[in-house]
């Protein structure tokens, strides 16, 4: 690794606090040439590398303890990642928004709790859980939280599959350069009879899939919203992840109500109750959310509902399906959307719409998908990640496409 080296960011930030265009800085691992960089970024340790057998690049510990309003962050990443991160942990606006919504944990609350819309109750049958005092609109963002952690996929292969034998250690570097430790050792672990690491289990259990700015899978672990949110097979909110500054925000998926117990999807959203059991073993809970204890009827209704959805999608899909059927197919598939609540979906579901009216030549209604696709996916997905521009520069050539009126018409 050189350190003169400045790769360009791949990243040019939304926020109006940071530059538009600057160049990351260069990856730094643990050899002493390139640690002289470390104090042009945001980390507090020297970063702690090992070489693992089967890797090319070395994985490393970087920490930053005064991340998140000194909640800290600590990252096992390879040095290239690493540094496509510094801008996003060197931020300093996070702090106050972050920390807003944190009404129960007054220990670590550091401004009054405006804006905040719920609290944590004992909800019957899941522990605690989040409860709605006020009227949540659709579409509004009701909490944010920001990572302990970061952990590359490489140290979690496959359930079956023993991780590298070097992961405990540089798990245990990771939660010891924490500065709030307690903030990551206070959430469930669902292995404790086994012989999985600590860290390891907890971010099993807890984190999220995120994917980082240069395109890697990763575990992201948020504590406000792991430990808090209980997991709903119909849910009335959506775990969002923004690239650029690493917030996962839980967004209303429909109008809230106060009383309303909030809660978020843990397995992709659509499934039917088998495949939702078996999924949800992972966490070794029985689900009791609405739809897992609404009567038999109900429950295998919305099971057809969700299984009517795939052949659909197939149908849809089909060669030799006339255009006027896939009118009638597409309606059907947005009346079940409709009614399975499946709204953080319908950007997928649209994009898809888009591509298929395009190839049969009706370009208005492939404009008229991409545009509400993007709509709904620049409220649950990341405005700025790859779907989202993707669909962008789908409708200014469908805009093109429009203006010019040189296609076949349906
Ligand atoms: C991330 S925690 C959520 C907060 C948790 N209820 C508590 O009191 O700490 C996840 C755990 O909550 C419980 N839980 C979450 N969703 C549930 C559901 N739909 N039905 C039953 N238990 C649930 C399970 O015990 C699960 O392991």
């Amino acid at each position: 690794i050189t350190p003169e080296v400045s790769i360009q960011c791949p990243w040019d930030p939304v926020s109006p606090f940071r530059l538009r265009g600057r160049s990351c800085p260069a990856p730094i691992d643990d050899d002493s040439e390139s640690s002289a960089n470390l104090a042009k970024t945001p980390w507090t340790h020297p970063p702690y590398c090992l070489s693992l057998a089967h890797v090319e690049d070395k994985l490393c510990v970087y920490s930053s303890s005064a991340f998140n309003d000194n909640a800290g962050i600590s990252i096992i990443a390879h040095p290239s990642t690493a540094a496509t991160l510094v801008q996003a942990v060197s931020n300093p606006v996070p702090a106050w928004y972050a920390r807003q919504h944190i009404a129960h944990s007054p220990s670590t609350t550091t401004g009054p709790a405006k804006n905040v819309k719920y609290k944590v109750g004992t909800i019957p049958g899941k522990g605690k859980g989040v409860i709605a005092t006020r009227h949540i609109d659709q579409f509004q963002t009701i909490m944010v939280s920001f990572p302990a952690m970061i952990v590359d996929n490489e140290l979690f292969p496959a359930e079956e599959d023993e991780g590298p034998v070097e992961g405990p250690r540089l798990f245990r570097k990771a939660l010891a350069q924490l500065t709030d430790r307690e903030r990551f050792l206070g959430l469930a672990r669902s292995r404790e009879h086994q012989s999985v690491d600590v860290v390891e289990d907890v971010i099993r259990t807890n984190a999220f899939g995120i994917t980082t700015l240069d395109g890697r899978d990763a575990k992201g672990l948020y504590p406000e919203i792991a430990v808090t949110l209980n997991h709903g097979c119909d849910p009335n909110a959506y775990g969002r992840y923004t690239k650029g500054d690493l917030a996962m925000s839980a967004v209303a998926t429909r109008d809230i109500e106060p009383g309303e117990e909030i809660t978020i999807s843990y397995l992709p959203l659509g499934m039917p109750t088998t495949i939702r059991r078996k999924s949800l073993a992972n966490w070794g809970f029985n689900c009791t959310c609405s739809l897992c204890s609404a009567p038999k009827e109900a429950r295998d209704a919305s099971d057809r509902r969700r299984e009517r959805l795939v052949e659909l999608y197939y149908a849809m899909r089909e060669p030799d399906t006339e255009y006027d059927t896939l009118v009638e197919l597409t309606r059907e598939f947005v009346d079940i959307v409709q009614i399975e609540r499946l709204f953080p979906k319908v950007g997928e579901y649209y994009q898809a719409f888009m591509k298929l009216y395009y190839d049969y030549g009706d370009v208005e209604s492939a404009y008229r998908y991409a545009r509400t696709a993007l709509k709904f996916a620049e409220t649950f997905a990341d405005p700025e990640g790859g779907f989202c521009g993707g669909l962008r520069g789908d409708i200014r050539l469908l805009e093109d496409l429009l203006e010019r009126g040189e296609y076949p018409q349906a």
